[in-house]
């Protein structure tokens, strides 16, 4: 394990994404054999290898195996990938994964998952005759990012980790107003990649300045996303819903507890309020990495996992980090009305660990509700201490991973005080292991039959398993490859489908054995129709978004 980085900063003389299938070099014919595809040399001449070990196989570059909490060892790198298996002939367009891809920085070594630099990964597919693969990986360049590369340290608050109070007076000073106007946390955007409405693609962590625009093709910067208006707020979701027409988000209140909902026009920069629900425990709101939605509500969560807001202002660490475990507060979710911004039902429900939903939806008649799934915790926050480096990187194959559910809540929107959570299917389908979710997102709101989600092959310290819930069948099927973690599997429909699995998902996937790869799986049967190899290791992310090509 490497303790410190080398940047290297790499240009890319390897042709770019869309035009670079016109550029490339032929790559294996379609359906080539595994053996035939990996033979043929990946043009990996961006990677140094006589400086940085930067992988192994056929670039020539062998030495420190690469894994999934191992940091990238380049800024970027692009080139041609072989492609094992065969592409379905309409799988035409790009893949990006965003996700906390570089935790050392000079001599620092960061603690926790959720600390990394963003790294972003590219695969462009071109499927049918001559199919064709292009990858990429690319540091995300933040203040927080370029700060701690020029100083050799981390400068500004990440999720585990506080920059020591200055030495004088006047520094001190500073550092007083970088905490009260939310300028000393980070901007280092790891969490989701989102394409809007607009064309734009914007990545995201739970900082409000950690929204960033990006070049799909390049993977390049282009600058923050500035809001234009004046909502201001330190934090916010890192999973808003994004739709060919809006982007709705939630904006926690940590000084009088609650959610301001807000909703952006696809193509603005304004940020316009829909409502506000108020927390109902206290002393500050339920930490919110996502929500739901319904076709006519937004879903907010609350649960005793909650924001110190203590330590946001005083840069210090609470037990869990950004967070206070404050069980006595209770659990609620809030429905609000999109097209009111009234709050229709606010219930009490047992009490609740999640950090991803999965989706929601209305059931109608005389026990209207609302239907909302989570990968839930069993109401337990120890998955956060799970996700420590030191753990994941020494307690390989111990039995060490929380249980995980499927979490049903059902709110009536009838004015009753409580709401129901039960299991949506035996744990035991996925490995009593969960998160990491994804739908059609054709049913996003709707009533809907599959989830896509990590889960578990046990004994394991770590998600495993890509997995296909069927929430009808109460069965789910599951990919899995022996050293291997997969990353958030993402489903892609095929164009012109109905039925709600018809399509592929896609995965990237760090072995053990320093091997980095996207997985193509048939999302109807969940097997694997093809993979798409680095040259080089791949660090675990998070979240993909699917960006079709344009017609040619
Ligand atoms: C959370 C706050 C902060 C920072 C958050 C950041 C930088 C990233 C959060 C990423 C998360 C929550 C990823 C979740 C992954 C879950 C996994 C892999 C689960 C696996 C389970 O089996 C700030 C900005 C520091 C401050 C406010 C709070
Ligand atoms: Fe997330």
């Amino acid at each position: 394990m490497a303790t410190s980085l080398t940047l290297i900063a790499t240009p890319c003389t390897a042709p770019r994404s869309s035009s670079s299938f016109a550029l490339a070099p032929r790559l294996p014919p379609r359906c080539s054999n595994a053996t035939a595809a990996r033979r043929r040399a990946v043009r990996a001449t961006t990677l140094q290898s006589d400086q940085e070990p930067a992988g192994s196989g056929d670039s020539g570059a062998t030495t420190t195996k690469l894994s999934a909490s191992t940091s990238v060892r380049q800024e970027r790198w692009e080139g041609d990938l072989p492609i094992e298996g065969c592409l379905p002939p309409w799988l035409n367009g790009t893949y990006i994964r965003n996700g906390p891809g570089m935790w050392d920085v000079g001599e620092h070594a960061f603690h926790h998952l959720f600390d990394g630099y963003a790294t972003l990964v590219r695969v462009s597919f071109r499927g049918g005759g001559g199919a064709r693969a292009t990858g990429a990986h690319r540091q995300i360049e933040s203040e927080a990012y370029r700060a701690a590369v020029a100083r050799g340290r981390p400068v500004l608050r990440e999720f585990s980790h506080c920059p020591a109070p200055a030495k004088s007076l006047l520094h001190r000073f500073g550092d007083l107003v970088g905490l009260v106007t939310g300028a000393a946390l980070t901007d280092n955007p790891n969490s989701a990649v989102l394409p809007l409405g607009d064309g734009r693609v914007m990545c995201l962590t739970e900082t409000t300045k950690s929204s960033v625009l990006i070049d799909p093709d390049t993977l390049e910067t282009v600058g923050r996303f500035r809001y234009t208006d004046r909502l201001g707020g330190m934090v916010q979701s890192a999973h808003p819903i994004v739709t060919d027409t809006e982007f709705l988000t939630l904006l926690p209140d940590l000084v009088r507890p609650g959610h301001l909902v807000v909703r952006m026009e696809a193509g603005s920069n304004e940020r316009k309020v829909i409502g506000r629900v108020d927390c109902r425990g206290g002393p500050s709101p339920g930490w919110l990495h996502s929500f739901a939605v319904t076709e006519k509500y937004v879903v907010v969560p609350e649960m005793p996992l909650r924001y110190s807001s203590a330590s946001l202002l005083t840069s210090e660490l609470a037990p869990f980090y950004a967070f206070d475990w404050v069980p006595a507060s209770g659990s609620y979710m809030h429905v609000m009305c999109k097209s009111t911004g009234k709050t229709v039902a606010s219930v009490e429900v047992p009490p609740f660990m999640a950090i991803h939903f999965i989706n929601a939806y209305e059931e109608e008649g005389d026990e209207a509700a609302v239907v909302v799934d989570c990968c839930e915790h069993y109401g337990d926050p120890a998955i956060i201490e799970t996700l420590v480096l030191s753990r994941l990187r020494s307690l390989r194959g111990k039995d060490v991973l929380p249980n995980a559910r499927v979490g049903r809540f059902r709110i009536p929107l009838d004015g009753s005080p409580f709401g129901e959570l039960e299991t949506a299917l035996d744990p035991e389908e996925h490995g009593r292991g969960m998160d990491m979710c994804s739908i059609n997102p054709a049913r996003l709101g709707r009533k809907y039959r599959y989830a896509y989600a990590c889960g578990a092959r046990r004994p394991c310290n770590f998600p495993n398993t890509l997995t296909k819930i069927d929430l009808v069948e109460k069965k789910a099927k599951s990919w899995h490859e022996e050293g291997s973690v997969p990353s958030e599997p993402f489903f892609v429909a095929r164009p012109g489908a109905t039925d709600e699995d018809d399509g592929v998902v896609i995965s990237i996937v760090s072995s053990d054995d320093g091997e980095g790869y996207a997985l193509v799986l048939d999302a109807t049967t969940f097997e694997e129709i093809a993979r798409v190899r680095f040259p080089y290791g791949l660090p675990y992310g998070f979240h993909g978004c699917w960006i079709p090509a344009t017609e040619e």
